[in-house]
């Protein structure tokens, strides 16, 4: 494995934000443009616990409860799928991928420097918000207003650090997420064309 991922020449983006800011959508629209390799760790996580293998139980029951999987399981689940899409890719698109700035230390060792992190802001107000009206439909476990408490006290405490551990690089780009869904593309398109 250490070899292949060395071999991966394309941009990799990561997509950061609260719970709900945005990041899944506006992926969504980056892979329709621009064709990269969306690349969820929740959606990642959620597979492995519709498989109903043990491991996948003990994730369940992590997520239910707001709390962040260990570094280890959810690293190598990316690299592997990243090793997976290494011929056909044209960029990689890591969604929800640091969480904790420990993570993006250990992605930098073990795959590689991001050429750009796009941070998905929005207020506390509207991801609650977005959240319990997800939360409707989605079926997730984790869309209800005791978890998605404890997912927005674990951003502003574990993952907000991330942004300003990237900032120091030059690669952080803001997006205000409390627009409607096209402007915020808009200015996602902006940051994503200054590449190259
Ligand atoms: N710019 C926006 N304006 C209004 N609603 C939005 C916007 N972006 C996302 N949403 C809605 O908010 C909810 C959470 O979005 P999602 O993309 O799943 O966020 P995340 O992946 O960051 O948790 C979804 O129901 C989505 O339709
Ligand atoms: N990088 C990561 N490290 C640890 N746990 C993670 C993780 N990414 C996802 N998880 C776990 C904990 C999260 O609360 C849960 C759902 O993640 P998600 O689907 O990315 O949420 P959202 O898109 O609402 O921000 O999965
Ligand atoms: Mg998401």
């Amino acid at each position: 494995f250490k070899n292949t991922i060395k071999t991966i020449k394309y941009h990799v983006l990561l997509m950061s934000g609260g719970p709900g800011s945005g990041k899944g959508t506006q992926c969504e629209k980056i892979v329709a443009k621009y064709g990269y390799t969306h690349l969820s760790s929740g959606d990642l996580l959620r597979a492995e616990v519709a498989s109903g293998s043990e491991r996948g139980k003990q994730l369940q029951a992590t997520m239910q409860k707001g709390e962040l999987v260990p570094l280890d399981t959810v690293l190598e689940m990316i690299k592997e799928a990243m090793i997976a899409k290494a011929d056909v890719s044209k960029g990689y698109l890591i969604d929800g991928y640091p969480r904790e700035v420990k993570q993006g230390e250990e992605f930098e060792k073990k795959i590689g420097a991001p050429a750009l992190l796009l941070y998905v802001d929005a207020k506390a107000e509207t991801m609650v918000k977005r959240l319990m009206k997800r939360g409707e439909t989605s079926g997730r476990a984790d869309d209800n207003e005791e978890t998605i408490k404890k997912r927005l006290d674990l951003y502003y405490k574990a993952t907000e650090p991330v942004i300003a551990y990237y900032e120091k690089s030059g690669i952080v780009r803001k997006i205000n997420s409390e627009l409607p869904v096209d402007e915020v593309f808009a200015i996602v398109e902006k940051a994503i064309d200054e590449l190259k």
